[in-house]
């Protein structure tokens, strides 16, 4: 392990004093960003809420981004919210996934940073006894796959927009996490096929595969479809609804309780070396030559 890992592993150690860090936590004094990347809106009838990215221009998943999504979820678990559904403001992008700028060139303890918050946001969706709905109003690659992945239900606007974990496209592979709510999803066959090919999936095709649950032609119809799944738990005792819920997805919360550190350093390492860097590189040019 190299000595700047070491180090790094030793100030998020040092900071909280246990090998389980917390989440949505800023690491490092930042400046407040006085408008908010995600907005939130209860519905006072149904006690359900409407998260919406708003992080123009594609919603892409970075350390500020994800703090403040797992400060929403522990809001919203505290107000004993009814149901979470996640959606975009965007017309065209759920979310691009991770922001790749940064792990480009960033130093290793900025990347340290960035993950363990990637963790702990990720953990704080995929437990939440909050029941979860995906409105999938735009292109979801990699990190956006995995957001929705993480709800309970997904709803997805076709036919035009595409999912999936392309992250072997870039050069870069998915982490265990990644592809165990993958399988939980599309079972390990159809996990394998599009993983190693990286495939973004037409909604279409997503839905053949399991990959969402319903297709639908319009943002207003998936929150209409959101908020008709979130209503089938209204008879069910929450607690019993939570437990069921973490039993169930137990691979993905054992693995990230007990192999936190481990995927950190993991994640770090391949995301500095020379060829991860080289094909974010590559990926980056090529998005900006498409946007120009
Ligand atoms: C090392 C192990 C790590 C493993 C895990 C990785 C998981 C990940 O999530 S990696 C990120 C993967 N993401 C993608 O492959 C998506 C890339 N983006 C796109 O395909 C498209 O942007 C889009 C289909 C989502 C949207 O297309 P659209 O035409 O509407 O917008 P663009 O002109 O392409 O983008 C606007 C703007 O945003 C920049 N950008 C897009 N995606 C990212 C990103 N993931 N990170 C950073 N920046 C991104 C893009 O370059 C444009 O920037 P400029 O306006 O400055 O040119």
């Amino acid at each position: 392990m190299a000595g700047i890992y070491r180090s790094t592993r030793y100030v998020l150690q040092n900071a909280f004093g246990s090998r389980s860090l917390p989440g949505a936590v800023r690491f490092y004094s930042q400046k407040p960003d006085p408008a908010p990347l995600i907005n939130v809106d209860v519905d006072s009838k149904t006690g359900v809420a409407t998260v919406t990215m708003n992080s123009p221009p594609v919603n892409t998943l970075n350390t500020p981004f994800l703090n403040e999504m797992g400060g929403v979820i522990k809001e919203l678990e505290k107000n004993k919210t009814r149901g979470l559904i996640l959606t975009s403001s965007s017309n065209s992008v759920f979310s691009a996934g991770l922001d790749i700028m940064e792990m480009y060139k960033a130093p290793r303890d900025q990347m340290a940073v960035f993950w363990t918050t990637l963790q702990n946001t990720w953990l704080s969706l995929y437990r939440t006894g909050i029941p979860t709905v995906a409105a999938i109003n735009g292109h979801a690659p990699a990190g956006g796959c995995l957001l929705a992945l993480s709800c309970e239900y997904r709803v997805m606007v076709g036919p035009k927009f595409t999912i999936g974990l392309n992250e072997t496209q870039l050069g870069i592979v998915a982490p265990p996490w990644f592809l165990i709510c993958m399988r939980e999803a599309v079972g390990p066959r159809q996990t394998e096929l599009a993983l190693t090919s990286g495939k973004m999936f037409t909604a279409t095709e997503a839905l053949n595969i399991g990959l969402v649950d319903q297709l639908v032609s319009n943002k207003e119809e998936a929150l209409a479809e959101a908020h008709k799944f979130i209503a089938r738990f209204a008879k069910i005792p929450p607690l019993a609804r939570k437990l069921t819920k973490e039993f169930t997805r137990q691979e993905g919360i054992k693995y990230m309780e007990e192999k936190m550190l481990d995927d950190l350093e993991t994640f770090v390492d391949v995301a500095s070396s020379p060829s991860a860097q080289k094909g974010m590189e590559m990926y980056l040019e090529a998005l900006k030559k498409k946007s120009t």
